[in-house]
């Protein structure tokens, strides 16, 4: 029995080219309606869903009758961005006849890495799934530039875990999960059914790239397990093929590789926290929201903060100081300098009333927040 899969709140699922596109027959419905079957039995069961579907590139050359992947940059924007409209309408159309609706999110490397555009689109993503509509989430590929492509969807889906703290992050693929060797050439590799994301042992076996319609291969999903460790996230890479595969894993079933975390989802997401920014400005707290927070594991309110130094914008590291000056906490600020000076001495009430909109009722939430 798998206690971390089926107790899994949150799940993110990832599907591959390879299997939406019936190894480049255009669009496989009835598999898609399989998979939505399923969700839907999830979303049911309380599962908040995050889909994150590839097959743009291959559904606009099946539509353009294109038999070869194009390697000039412009040919396979213009295939994704006549795929993205089939791949969206199948997804729509087909969680329609459940009575979901779904929100198309096409996302960039920017869009994640830039903290203002990442914290407006974890915001967003949460508000999709409080509303029960099932966001499907592909790269941007028709803006995209080598630079700042995913390149896969593998890593996009592992940040996208990140980004909603998904406990759960399920790859589907055309193989039955990890092999400890390419089981396209090595018809006797066994399949790994548990590891730990971080075993340097995987690395071997996850060598080689990809097959013709997908792009990363296992070391992508491997790495994907890593990034969606980082947040605390298990992955399972499993057989999208297999029958009913994602009611079978709600069950406990033990099938796919499952790759876990080293560490625990808060402590990994502090840990990632404190690795990661720079600090841009100073908020001066009262002696009650030194106390809240460094005693009560408490979220620093507007009300408990006396001054504001520097300038930051939302989404940027403050440092929280004592009013002697003594660093209290660190944590990603939910507004700019110039909003946190409007709305300091405040009830969380009033925030509306001075800035004209509320992101949060909280100036730094505890879970982004790290005691010193
Ligand atoms: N150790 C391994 N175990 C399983 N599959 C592997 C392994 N190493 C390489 N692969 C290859 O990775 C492929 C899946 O990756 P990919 O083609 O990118 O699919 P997707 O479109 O689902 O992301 C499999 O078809 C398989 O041939
Ligand atoms: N954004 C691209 C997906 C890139 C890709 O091929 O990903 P994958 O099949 O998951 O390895 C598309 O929709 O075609």
């Amino acid at each position: 029995m798998r206690s971390k899969v089926t107790g899994a709140q949150r799940w993110v699922v990832k599907i591959g080219s390879a299997l939406l596109t019936a190894d480049g027959k255009g669009l496989d419905r009835a598999a898609m309606s399989v998979w939505v079957e399923q969700m839907v039995a999830l979303h049911e069961a309380g599962v908040e869903l995050v889909l994150v579907s590839s097959g743009a590139v291959a559904a606009g050359m099946s539509r353009l009758g294109w038999t070869a992947r194009p390697s000039a940059m412009h040919e396979l924007q213009a295939a994704a961005a006549i795929g993205q409209m089939g791949l969206v309408q199948a997804w729509e159309s087909s969680f329609a006849e459940h009575g979901r609706h779904t929100a198309q999110i096409l996302l960039t490397h920017d869009d994640l890495s830039d903290r203002k555009r990442y914290l407006n689109a974890r915001s967003t993503l949460r508000a999709l799934v409080e509303l029960k509509v099932i966001p499907v989430i592909n790269e941007n590929d028709t803006v995209v530039t080598d630079e700042i492509r995913f390149g896969d969807n593998d890593t996009l889906a592992a940040l996208v875990a990140n980004l909603v703290e998904a406990d759960l992050l399920v790859i589907l693929t055309d193989r039955d999960g990890m092999f400890d060797a390419d089981p396209r050439n090595n018809p006797d590799a066994q399949l790994i059914y548990e590891a730990r994301a971080d075993d340097p042992a995987l690395d071997a076996v996850a060598g080689s790239v990809g097959g013709a319609l997908g792009r990363g291969g296992m070391q992508t999903k491997l790495r994907a397990a890593r990034l969606a460790a980082r947040s605390g996230a298990h992955t399972i890479i499993v057989g999208g093929r297999l029958e009913r595969v994602l009611d079978r894993l709600k069950a406990g079933e033990r099938i796919g590789t499952l790759l876990s975390p080293e560490r625990g989802m808060l402590a990994a997401r502090k840990q990632w926290l404190a690795g990661h920014l720079q600090t841009r400005g100073t908020l001066v707290l009262d002696a009650g929201a030194v106390a809240a927070l460094s005693q009560g594991n408490k979220s620093l309110l507007p009300v408990g903060v006396k001054r504001v130094q520097g300038s930051f914008r939302r989404g940027e590291m403050v440092v929280c100081v004592a009013p002697d000056g003594r660093e209290i906490a660190r944590g990603l600020a939910n507004y700019s300098a110039l909003e946190a000076q409007k709305i300091i001495g405040q009830s969380s009430d009033a925030i509306v009333g001075l800035l004209g909109y509320m992101a949060e009722p909280e100036l730094v939430h505890r879970d982004n927040l790290i005691l010193v």
